[in-house]
């Protein structure tokens, strides 16, 4: 895949009267989350044509013009009298308005959410919109009568899917989506695209997994052919499968022992995409999230999910140097909720002062709240390196729920026979090293071991709570430092990182060809690059090939970490 393709539309039949237009970004479109895999994306539209012409979903801005030409390819614009959609983004306002300067006569279908925000997002209160709540259907002729599922949920509360009985096709919006670009419209081969499909359910269905469980509720007795996804490639040979796994993803999620409530509004999309990756960290380490947009959250529901919780985060952007009245609202429902044993924290995203995460942070501080992580103010829109530092935040504040459990529960049990016996297994003390734009990691690792001569190549174990985790999937890069006897690197990495801090600094550094970074102190290094990865227990177990490398120091010795128990690193 080149990140230097340029953007195109691809377009293809998937059905009776159905033409999938495929918006296609090569490169990374956008700092969210669950963009970090860095495939680029699609955004899929589609066309029916039945008596009647409908639209779904059409792409943001950046494809406006492309998208457009793409479109008049194949119907006549000026004849569109639909235009579905899945959700609605603030981005596809351009291309909306675009569409409706062409076809003034376009009638929008969403859920009542979403008329709400297409009136906002288009500024025109008097929009023609067909509001869907479920029970009503839409006949564009020749058989396609189109049904509507509403699937709301804490990021889109105007989520709605359509249903075509001509085609059994079920446009899923976001639901069993990835973000992958690539010629591929069809999953054929499709386990080449589990690792993406989790890692997007990760990000984007796991803080929410009990609404996507009620989701697939409501398609379970639909007679599918194909999941027609919002981004990526359609899901027509791993549907069973891919269903399947959903289950148990959500299961993992709901049967989880602990809980995080993450209670946030966002008028722009800015906090929410905070919250995203802040419910990333905290559900890789195994702890689940209930995120609750306190927009469209009852008070019975936030109190709920905070009793349930050991810890609840409030996030909120600032507007006229308040945090928006649903969050004061929250607020008051989890100070009178929650108990001084649950953990706290604060984030949000401003513009100049940011009076709210402060306000927030001190209400929670005088009524004697501990912080799981330092409040997190971002400017505006995130980046890289503030995603990264949010991801990071999560993950330490689900470690330290777990802390405070394990110390309730019992004191270190002695080591049984079998750990004993297994901690005999020793490995090379390395420090490995990654860079992904702007964001710069390193950890110790000892679980490293030589796994094939031809071509060279490596296994690493990472725990899914670490924050390199996210840049061991396929095809990254890092470097592996074999380090020499001594303690002095081992020391620096064996510190406690705040999220976000530079664990390079006071470093003898030199920056690899593959941009990770090579410690000058260490014995060798290698540069490597992922070639696939096993989900084994709470582990990732990574095999990459050794691209390049050098020894530093001719006369050290390996630094062996000798452990006496399996229990601990
Ligand atoms: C109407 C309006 C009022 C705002 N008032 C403030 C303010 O008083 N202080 C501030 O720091 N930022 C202010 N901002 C900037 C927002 O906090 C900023 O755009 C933030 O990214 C919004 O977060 P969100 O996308 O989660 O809604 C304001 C923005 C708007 C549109």
């Amino acid at each position: 895949m080149s990140a230097t393709k340029p953007r195109d539309v691809q377009i293809l039949p998937v059905g009776t009267n159905t033409t999938i237009l495929r918006s296609r970004s090569w490169a990374r479109l956008r700092f969210e989350i669950e963009y970090a895999l860095a495939k680029g994306t699609t955004a899929n539209s589609f066309i029916i044509q039945g008596d009647k012409i409908a639209v779904i979903d059409p792409p943001g801005e950046t494809f406006t013009e492309i998208y457009l030409q793409a479109l008049q390819e194949r119907i006549d614009v000026k004849k569109i009298d639909y235009v579905i959609l899945g959700h609605i983004n603030p981005n596809r306002a351009a291309t909306l308005k675009a569409l409706r300067e062409i076809a003034p006569q376009i009638t929008f279908v969403c859920s009542n959410p979403g008329a709400i925000n297409l009136r906002t997002a288009l500024e025109n209160e008097e929009l023609p919109i067909l509001v869907m709540r479920g029970e009503e259907s839409l006949d564009l002729g020749q058989g396609h009568n189109l049904q509507f599922i509403p699937t709301p949920n804490p990021r889109y509360a105007d989520e709605l899917c359509t249903w075509d009985p001509q085609t059994n096709i079920l446009f899923t919006d976001k639901i069993f989506g990835a973000h992958i670009c690539g010629d591929q419209v069809f999953d054929e081969g499709w386990e080449t695209f589990n690792e993406d499909r989790r890692y997007y359910f990760d990000c984007l269905m796991a803080p929410h997994a009990r609404q996507v469980e009620t989701a697939l509720e409501k398609f379970a007795d639909l007679p599918v052919r194909l999941y027609a996804t919002g981004h990526g490639p359609l899901v027509r040979y791993a549907l069973q499968e891919l269903t399947e796994s959903y289950k148990q993803w959500i299961k993992q999620q709901t049967n989880a022992d602990m809980s995080v409530a993450l209670i946030y509004a966002s008028a722009y999309g800015n906090t929410a995409t905070l919250a995203q990756a802040i419910a990333r960290g905290i559900t890789k380490t195994g702890v689940s999230v209930e995120s609750i947009n306190c927009e469209f959250a009852d008070p019975e529901e936030i109190k709920t999910a905070v009793e349930r919780s050991a810890g609840f985060i409030i996030g909120s952007p600032t507007l006229g140097g308040h945090a928006p009245t649903p969050v004061q609202t929250a607020l008051g429902i989890v100070l009178s909720t929650a108990t001084n044993n649950q953990l706290a924290g604060v984030f949000g995203s401003f513009g100049w002062s940011g009076e709210a995460v402060d306000l927030i942070e001190s209400k929670l501080k005088d009524a004697g709240y501990r912080f799981g992580f330092d409040p997190i103010r971002v400017k505006f829109k995130p980046n890289e390196v503030t995603l990264q530092t949010c991801e990071e935040a999560g993950t330490d504040f689900a470690q330290a729920l777990k802390r405070a459990a394990k110390k309730t529960v019992v004191a270190r049990q002695p080591a049984s026979n079998v750990e004993q016996a297994v901690g005999r297994i020793v490995g090379s003390l390395c420090v490995v090293t990654a860079t992904q734009g702007d964001v710069k990691t390193g950890m110790l690792a000892s679980w490293v071991t030589q796994a094939s001569f031809n071509p060279p190549g490596l296994t690493i174990a990472v725990a899914k709570d670490r924050a390199m985790e996210n840049l061991t999937h396929t095809d990254n890069n890092f470097v592996v430092n074999i380090l020499a006897e001594g303690r002095e690197i081992r020391k620096h990495f064996m510190k406690v990182y705040a999220p976000g801090q530079d664990r390079f600094a006071g470093l003898d550094t030199t920056e690899a060809n593959n941009g990770g970074v090579i410690l000058n102190g260490a014995l060798s290094y290698l540069e490597c690059t992922v070639q696939n990865r096993m989900e084994v227990g709470d582990h990732w177990l990574v095999y990459a090939t050794v691209d390049d490398g050098q020894v530093l120091n001719q006369d050290g010795v390996t630094a062996v970490h000798h452990r006496k128990s399996a229990s601990y690193y």
